[in-house]
């Protein structure tokens, strides 16, 4: 067989992409597989630049050639780099590229062979199974937000419905319920998780940052402006603009974001030529912007604009069936973060946990266990290294330790129990659940998540003699 006539049958039954530049970045052949990838022919891309694939992992510097085209040129080599570029159909393709680059016999640079993976699948396959785990309980988190109770079972799904979709979405719910993580979630689960999620917090920029900001600005659009400077809104383009405590924005700047809106163009500061713009727009805010538009502090024509598809982070004490799957999260984060061999929470901790009304919400929780890590010396957490407000706020009221013995889903939860297992002994646990259920052995098994036979062996076995 003459091998040197079978190359290009070769290369076209290769799975990945290889395409074949010269020194000056412009095709000179591609395979099969890198049409199908590109969406062009291999006539369309011959002698055409290879910016036209807008690769985001190549720098190119576009001086001449070899080293003064492009940075694979001096590095000589791109090991197994994750990228995006943009095919024939203007859509985003994931890949994975490899390049070497050419030398003739001189040493002199000819070209560069490049290598592309198609990794599309894998990202949805990705997508897939993390929904398939939740439908299933497996997962503890949909994109790193903890919780399974139906509410923020809810909240997943319209996550899931919505973020496909351009819809603006407003994010409400008080401080500290995870309104960025489900901004942040939106962006990750739609067709724009591979461009950028630029966030601005409103409230923290005065008016004229904010807008210079938002917007960017030209050189000498104001005292201090020395060079010219791209907005948030040119930084998320193609991606998501997530606008925080949008409740605070000054009325002036909201004007301009709803011309922005309206008409998907921008106009830095001090400039003359209007910027088109793609973006995906969510808000947050935790105010009630129906009554900042009673009192003429928000208008109401960009609230309609930007609310279409409200979303609400509930409070946690409205979804206490959570807090012991969050804290367990937060040990096993910060166990591993500290490198402490903290493993669990004592059933008193815990129940003063559960107990606590938590107006900070999820970053109170993380806090204080975060607090409750640089307390403790052994294995588990104790009452006494929570914040002296968790403590005080229980003590002398009995009704909220009896809270938690009524709420028998949070003793179905494993993290629970393992939790227990980890601060008593089998004996003081079962003393736990007799003393919650005033000797009532058939609630002091589902306490236990035992039968009842179980407990009266264990009540015979340890000697206990009920009252
Ligand atoms: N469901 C959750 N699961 C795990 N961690 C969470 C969850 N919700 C919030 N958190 C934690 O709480 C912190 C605060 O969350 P986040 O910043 O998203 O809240 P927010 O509602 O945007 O707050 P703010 O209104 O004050 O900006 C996060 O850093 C994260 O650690």
């Amino acid at each position: 067989m003459d091998i040197g006539k079978q190359w290009r049958h070769i290369i076209d039954s290769v799975q990945d992409g290889i395409i074949i530049v010269d020194e000056k970045g412009c095709f000179v052949a591609a395979n099969q597989t890198a049409q199908w990838i590109t969406g062009y022919t291999e006539e369309e891309l011959k002698g055409q630049s290879c910016r036209i694939l807008n690769c985001t992992g190549c720098k190119i510097i576009g001086k001449g050639k070899g080293k003064n085209w492009c940075g694979l040129f001096s590095q000589g080599l791109i090991r197994e780099k994750k990228c995006l570029i943009t095919n024939r159909q203007n859509r985003t393709i994931p890949i994975i590229k490899s390049a070497t680059v050419l030398f003739d016999d001189k040493k002199e640079i000819i070209g560069a062979v490049e290598t592309l993976k198609d990794i599309s699948e894998n990202i949805n396959y990705k997508n897939e199974l993390a929904s398939i785990k939740r439908m299933y309980h497996i997962d503890d988190g949909f994109h790193g937000i903890v919780g399974r109770t139906p509410v923020m079972q809810s909240l997943y799904e319209l996550i899931e419905s919505v973020a496909s979709q351009d819809t603006p979405v407003m994010i409400l719910g008080e401080s500290g319920t995870g309104k960025e993580m489900v901004a942040k979630a939106l962006h990750e689960t739609g067709e724009r998780a591979s461009k950028p999620f630029v966030k601005v917090n409103c409230a923290a920029l005065s008016e004229h940052i904010l807008e210079s900001e938002l917007f960017g600005h030209v050189k000498g659009a104001y005292t201090g402006a020395d060079s010219d400077r791209v907005g948030r809104f040119e930084a998320a383009h193609k991606g998501t603009i997530f606008l925080d405590e949008i409740g605070d924005i000054p009325l002036s700047v909201q004007v301009k974001l709803l011309r922005v809106l309206e008409e998907k163009m921008i106009q830095r500061v001090g400039a003359n030529k209007s910027i088109q713009i793609d973006v995906r727009i969510i808000t947050a805010t935790n105010k009630n912007l129906e009554q900042l538009i009673k009192d003429g502090l928000f208008r109401e024509d960009l609230f309609f604009r930007i609310n279409v598809f409200p979303l609400t982070c509930p409070p946690l004490r409205h979804r206490k069936d959570d807090i012991t799957l969050i804290i367990q999260h937060f040990i096993n984060f910060h166990a591993e973060k500290t490198g402490k061999n903290i493993l669990g929470i004592t059933p008193e901790a815990m129940r003063l946990m559960v107990a606590y009304p938590w107006p900070g919400n999820i970053r109170e929780l993380r806090n204080s266990i975060e607090y409750a890590f640089v307390l403790a010396r052994e294995k588990s957490i104790g009452p006494e290294h929570l914040p002296e407000k968790i403590i005080s706020h229980t003590s002398g009221e009995t009704g909220s330790l009896k809270y938690l013995a009524s709420k028998d889903t949070v003793f179905n939860d494993p993290t629970f129990e393992d939790t227990i297992k980890l601060g008593l002994s089998e004996k003081e646990k079962l003393l736990d659940a007799l003393r919650q259920t005033d000797g009532n052995q058939s609630r002091a098994a589902k306490i236990l998540g035992v039968s009842r036979i179980t407990v009266w062996k264990r009540i015979k076995k340890y000697g206990i003699q009920l009252k």
